[in-house]
């Protein structure tokens, strides 16, 4: 399995955020964690990442467990996050904030290399092509030189996405990428995750609070309530779950 969530248990003073929680993903799929404030979507996502460690259980990513390895390590595996508050410098504009994306693969001296001296190494040359890629596929091109900070917001949530995909990620992890956006944002931002899957082949794992927003989208959707998943299968499925219909329509209302 590409990545295997075997168990997981994460537990604040007592509280537990997560209560032994499995979960495959198979290589390039989009799978959805659904659930109410407070089910432990976000744990889930900060264990995978390895921002926290799991008080139990593994998390094995192509086989090893990546369970309370630092995030940077994570990263390295190919594991891109893309966050719900957006992770980038208002004062840079769009294409300097996707190759800042690509930090990790710079050899040597990113920084410098630059913005400070322009040395026109092969390095940057090969990570303007890929960052120019990615403006391409997201539909970016006439806010490349735009500082980000004057952005609307529907266009930011798509630089952030494509930041992330900028690392060049096997595993790609969206925190509710659908948040705060109008019907037709969202609508582009569905289409661009189904590119990335039938174009570019990366797995996906989705956080999102909206059942409607992954149910044509979604090849798997785990259902976390109070930290446990009480629901798992293809879209289909979890339309009919009774839990599922009682935790979001409430009992009696039939399907979703
Ligand atoms: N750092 C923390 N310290 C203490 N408790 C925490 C911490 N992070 C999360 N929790 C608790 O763990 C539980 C799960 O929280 P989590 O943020 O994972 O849920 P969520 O499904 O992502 O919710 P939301 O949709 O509101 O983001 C909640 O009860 C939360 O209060």
């Amino acid at each position: 399995m590409f990545l295997a969530i075997d168990n997981v248990e994460l537990a604040f003073e007592g509280v537990k955020a997560l209560d032994g929680v499995s979960l495959d993903v198979p290589k390039g799929s989009l799978t959805a964690v659904i659930g109410p404030n407070g089910a432990g979507k976000t744990s889930l996502f900060n264990c995978i990442s390895g921002v926290y460690k799991p008080t139990a259980g593994q998390v094995r990513l192509e086989g090893k467990n990546i369970a309370g390895q630092p995030p940077h390590e994570t990263a390295a595996m190919g594991v891109a996050r893309m966050f719900q508050n957006l992770a980038l410098f208002d004062q840079m504009t769009v294409l300097e904030n996707m190759l800042l994306g690509r930090h990790h693969r710079y050899e040597t001296s990113w920084w410098n290399d630059i913005f400070f001296f322009g040395k026109t190494a092969k390095q940057e040359v090969a990570h303007r092509e890929k960052v120019e890629e990615v403006i391409d596929f997201l539909h970016l091109e006439r806010f490349r030189k735009t500082p980000v900070g004057i952005l609307p917001y529907g266009i930011l949530k798509r630089v952030e996405l494509g930041r992330a995909l900028c690392m060049e990620p096997e595993l790609l992890l969206l925190d509710e990428p659908a948040a705060g956006l109008n019907q037709e944002e969202t609508e582009d931002m569905a289409r661009y995750m189904l590119d990335i899957k039938e174009e570019l082949g990366i797995t996906q794992i989705l956080i999102e609070h909206e059942l409607h927003f992954v149910l044509d989208l979604a090849d798997n959707i785990a259902v976390l309530d109070f930290g446990s998943k009480i629901a798992e299968g293809p879209p289909a499925q979890i339309r009919q779950e009774p839990a599922v219909i009682e935790a979001y329509v409430g009992v009696g209302h039939g399907s979703v």
